[in-house]
């Protein structure tokens, strides 16, 4: 496929800042900067090296006036991020600037670029597989370390070379089962059905270790959906404040202050939390504060964490055993919260009720607990296994249900094996697997998929 327009983007985030980019990228790219740009020593463009920069003045072609002063780089293709010509016109940081810029560079035949239509064209180019540019967009969106390191692992194609491994093997057994068909040999034929069985097997088990790596992954990459509940006035706003340390939520001693859920974004160890504070759970004539309720329900069933308060200066009260009765089997950790005051709690009760649950004291007032319960959250989420931190992790829902598919393909394969049936059938699921993990890399996969997938992205990437 060959790509012949050439595109152009403001490639920075709008507003005020230090430089502006415009991007272009296409075999004209540097015709049109021709058109717009004058350097100081009045050299053309014909000359300029790859990878190298240059001062000089962008001019309005309709009239020849100055936009702006500014450094142009050019990166020759196809050794660039898109794989085609780049020139990258940086200018003053400001709205007008690059705005400017880029309206005079529309003029000169560029076409503006779709949103992620660079990150696109890398793709098509073959400079990377889909899984990688996936990972660029999780690396824009990345709000905590731990996050932004596993993009950069896909980005620069651990994901990516598992499953090429995977994908080569198959491959290989296909082609041993096809020699098979062709020119069946019952002498080794028994042999090798165990031989294909086994490594079925075998692949099976890199691919199960992806999937569960997932769990992980997802949070990762979406953040760790955590709601905070209990009944009113336990202390949940002044829960998500600590954590926040600032005075995000209204906290009075009036029960039923919370009227709405308020979500907000932590980092814990590393870990995104999308936390949200939620109305006390009651039942309450008050319109307002119903529907309050009402939401806190709703957002009670979507969570992955459920942070339930109790207040350790008060009895059990028949809203704290009705919340009690909502959790089911939910993730959750029990917050015995006021422990700074003298206790009125039946603690061997609430024991009762949540046996399996971990119960945590603390003090919200006083700071005291607050570490132990970001060291639980941590816990559960790598679930004390460090082998997830030097290794690659499925962080991507799409992948994920790919990879399931493929495995189911596999065993699909290993049953026909062990049941003697023909070998053209286990041919069938291994072309099935692979066909599944190559919708993972681009490689087979709809072009509408690969749209929805691009146009999530910003503009200029
Ligand atoms: N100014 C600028 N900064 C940027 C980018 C960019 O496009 N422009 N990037 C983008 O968003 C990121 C860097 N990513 C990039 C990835 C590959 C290539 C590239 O030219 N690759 C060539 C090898 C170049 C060489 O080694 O000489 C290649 O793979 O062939 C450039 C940038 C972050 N910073
Ligand atoms: N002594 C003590 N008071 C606390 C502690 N945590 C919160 N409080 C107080 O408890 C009262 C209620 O706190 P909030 O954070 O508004 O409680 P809430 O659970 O959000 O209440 P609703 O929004 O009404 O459901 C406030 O007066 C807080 O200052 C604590 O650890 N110790
Ligand atoms: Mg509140």
């Amino acid at each position: 496929m060959h790509i012949d327009d050439t595109v152009a983007a403001i490639s920075t985030a709008p507003g005020e800042g230090g430089i502006g980019i415009v991007r272009l990228s296409g075999e004209n790219s540097l015709d049109i900067l021709n058109k717009i740009f004058v350097s100081i020593k009045n050299k053309d463009t014909s000359d300029f090296s790859t990878f190298t920069m240059r001062y000089g003045h962008i001019i309005d072609p309709s009239n020849n006036e100055v936009i702006d002063e500014v450094i142009v780089s050019f990166m020759k293709a196809p050794h660039t991020y898109t794989k085609e010509d780049v020139v990258e016109i940086n200018c003053h940081g400001g709205v007008v600037p690059v705005k400017r810029i880029l309206e005079a560079v529309l003029k000169c035949g560029a076409r503006l670029a779709e949103p992620g239509e660079f990150t696109k064209r890398a793709f098509l180019n073959g400079r990377i597989d889909l899984s990688q540019a996936e990972a660029v967009i999780d690396m824009i969106r990345a709000k905590t370390d731990s996050s932004m390191n596993e993009a950069l692992k896909h980005l620069e194609g651990k994901l990516s070379n598992k499953l090429k491994a995977i994908k080569d093997r198959l491959v290989d057994m296909m082609s041993h089962v096809e020699a098979l068909i062709e020119f069946p040999d019952d002498d080794i034929e028994e042999l090798m059905y165990g031989q294909i069985e086994n490594d079925c097997l075998e692949i099976s088990k890199s691919l199960e270790d992806l999937i569960v790596s997932s769990d992980t992954g997802k949070i990762l990459r979406e953040g760790l959906n955590t709601v905070i509940i209990g009944k009113p006035n336990v202390g949940k706003s002044s829960l998500l404040n600590a954590l926040l340390e600032e005075n995000r939520s209204i906290v009075t001693d009036i029960p039923g202050t919370t009227r709405d859920v308020i979500l907000e974004y932590l980092n814990i160890k590393g870990i995104p939390i999308n936390i949200m504070d939620t109305a006390g759970i009651r039942n309450t004539e008050d319109e307002v504060e119903k529907i309050g309720v009402q939401r806190t329900l709703e957002y009670f069933n979507k969570a992955d964490l459920i942070i339930l308060m109790l207040d350790y200066s008060s009895e059990l009260s028949s809203e704290d055993e009705e919340i009690f009765n909502l959790l089911g089997n939910k993730n959750a950790i029990v917050l015995i919260n006021k422990v700074d005051l003298d206790r009125k709690l039946n603690i061997s009760k609430v024991k009762e009720f949540v046996n399996e649950k971990r119960i945590i004291n603390l003090s919200v007032k006083t700071g005291e607990g607050l570490e132990n319960l970001k060291d639980e959250i941590y816990a559960m989420v790598y679930k004390g296994e460090v082998k997830y931190q030097s290794d690659v992790l499925v962080t991507n829902i799409r992948h994920k249900d790919l990879l399931i598919k493929s495995r189911t393909s596999l065993m699909e394969a290993v049953n026909t094996l062990s049941r003697q049936m023909p070998l053209d059938l286990v041919s069938i699921d291994l072309k099935q697997c692979v066909e599944y993990i190559g919708e993972i890399t681009g490689e087979n996969v709809h072009e509408d998929i690969i749209n929805r997938i691009f146009s999530q992205f910003c503009i200029g990437k």
